[in-house]
């Protein structure tokens, strides 16, 4: 991208947030940032979702940046993951430590409680590897790949925090997120985890928060998106980035699928001397962010957790033969009524097809919850945590919105359209992410899908196929066979 382009892109990306005011180190909402925001704010390009038929109007589309922001909200603790925990040294001659207790990292008392303040007991399976590397003397760089709500915001925060001297009244740590709302969430935990540090002050490089041109600023540690932290660098000069000795890009996924961020990310990073010290975060990492990230992060040490497997051993799969929608409707009533069911996922292809179930199911006396593209990413999250809460039983909508949703109480899941790609045929990787909601734990759970046609039983067929598990036919109608199937 030429210079010209990507200041373009940034203009762009800019002038479509709002500007919201934000004073240094100052409190925001701890729990889901400024209220009035929408969910597309972030400036962030759309990326589709391969959906059927591709791009009809109703449908979802994925934010990456959106999906994280709300996997923050709605998450109450570490994901479980039993993964081994894959470490590449540049040294391999080196020892490798890992600790299992925050006490042998050797953290200054005040940190180390406020660490347990915030109700850690041990380090994550991430962090036993990755926070005696980042504490390493000398500094050591670091690419580390978990999925999301392993403990990688809480480790490079625990290490910036470890990291920069108090007494010195210039910024020494600069960590960049993809959106303004990621960086109020990774600010919040500095701010929680520094709360007995209150020397260590952390200032928000988003836009809307203006400060003036050349006034150098004394926080410890900034915190914000690409284009205000290039800027507070290089325009405004608040920020000397020859004294920045820790460096931390978050969410490199999201980043590089954000236009403008990547070149924004790599202009930071060449303002940095060779001797500060890299460290990079993805939940996921394909060939383009791998490529990335050996830009930004020279001689890195590399941690992997790979994701755990979601398996569908647990899970008792139906089909269920429909005309029509109004069919669909009358078979999932059947279903519901003849079923101890905890609470149950519904999923529909379109908005439109989930609001006229939801307000079916309500006129039927349902309680229920929707789940739409249209709705704030904070409603979205209230929604979830309602559902939770056990507040309604029914969760309706669509695929994009659920991502990531994990709700433990969780026994049937419907497919009420199945899961297609954008060539019509079956989307393997959906059906599992989707049914994979339920049976967790080891507990039994219920799929049914709904079939309306031959291509949908062929897409049953190709599903089958794939998992090579069988999908029961189910006559809803035949109340004896259902108990018996689903018994
Ligand atoms: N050592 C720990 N013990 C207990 N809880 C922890 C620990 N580390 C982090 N957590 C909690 O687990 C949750 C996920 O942690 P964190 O946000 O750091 O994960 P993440 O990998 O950065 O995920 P994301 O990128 O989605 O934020 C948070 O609620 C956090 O407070």
């Amino acid at each position: 991208m030429s210079e010209d382009s990507w200041a373009v892109a940034v203009d762009v990306q800019e002038a479509t947030t709002p500007s919201i005011q934000c004073g240094f180190s100052k409190k925001v909402d701890r729990v889901r940032g400024p209220r009035t925001l929408r969910g597309d704010i972030n400036g962030n390009i759309l990326l589709e979702k391969k959906e059927n038929g591709g791009g009809r109007k109703d449908e979802d589309k994925v934010d990456l940046a959106e999906q994280s922001l709300l996997n923050k909200l709605i998450r109450r603790s570490l994901v479980r993951n039993r993964n081994q925990v894959e470490v590449l040294q540049r040294d391999p001659t080196s020892p490798l430590y890992s600790v299992k207790t925050f006490e042998e990292l050797r953290l200054k008392p005040e940190l180390l409680r406020g660490v347990y303040n915030m109700g850690f007991n041990r380090p994550s399976r991430i962090q036993e590897n990755a926070l005696p590397m980042m504490l390493a003397q000398p500094p050591q760089n670091l690419i580390a790949q978990s999925q999301s709500g392993t403990g990688k915001t809480a480790a490079f925060s625990l290490a910036m925090l470890s990291h920069v001297n108090p007494a010195n009244k210039w910024t020494q740590c600069l960590c960049i997120a993809p959106t303004y709302e990621l960086a109020l969430q990774i600010g919040q935990v500095i701010e929680q985890m520094g709360k007995f540090c209150p020397e260590v002050k952390l200032a928000y490089a988003i836009r809307g928060n203006r400060i003036e041109r050349g006034k150098k600023l004394q926080e410890q540690i900034v915190i914000g998106t690409p284009g205000t932290v290039l800027d507070w660098c290089t325009k405004y000069k608040l920020i000397d980035p020859k004294k920045i000795t820790m460096f931390v890009l978050d969410e490199a996924d999201v980043m590089i699928a954000t236009q403008g961020h990547r070149d924004q990310s790599i202009r930071i990073h060449r303002q940095l001397t060779n001797d500060c010290q890299m460290l990079l975060f993805s939940a996921t990492f394909e060939d383009s962010v791998w490529r990335f990230a050996e830009q930004v992060v020279p001689d890195p040490n590399i941690i992997r957790l790979k994701r755990e497997e979601e398996t569908l051993d647990t899970i008792k799969q139906f089909y269920v033969l429909c005309k029509e929608k109004e069919d669909k409707f009358t078979a999932l009533c059947n279903l519901y009524g003849s079923l101890t069911i905890a609470q149950a996922m519904i999923f529909c292809h379109t908005r439109k097809m989930a609001a006229w179930l939801c307000a079916h199911l309500i006129k039927e006396g349902h309680q229920v919850a929707l789940l739409s593209g249209e709705m704030t990413v904070e409603q979205r999250a209230s929604v979830i945590e309602r559902f939770r809460n056990g507040k309604e039983k029914v969760l309706v909508t669509t695929n994009v919105c659920s991502r990531g949703i994990d709700v433990e109480q969780v026994s049937l899941v419907v497919n009420f359209d199945l899961p297609v790609d954008m060539d019509g045929n079956a989307d393997n990787e959906t059906y599992l992410h989707r049914i994979g909601r339920t049976g967790r734990f080891g507990r039994r759970g219920f799929a049914v899908n709904m079939v309306d046609s031959k291509h949908s039983m062929d897409i049953i067929n190709q599903i089958e196929m794939h998992f090579n598990r069988r999908i029961t036919k189910l006559d809803t109608s035949n109340l004896d066979e259902m108990e018996m199937l689903l018994s």
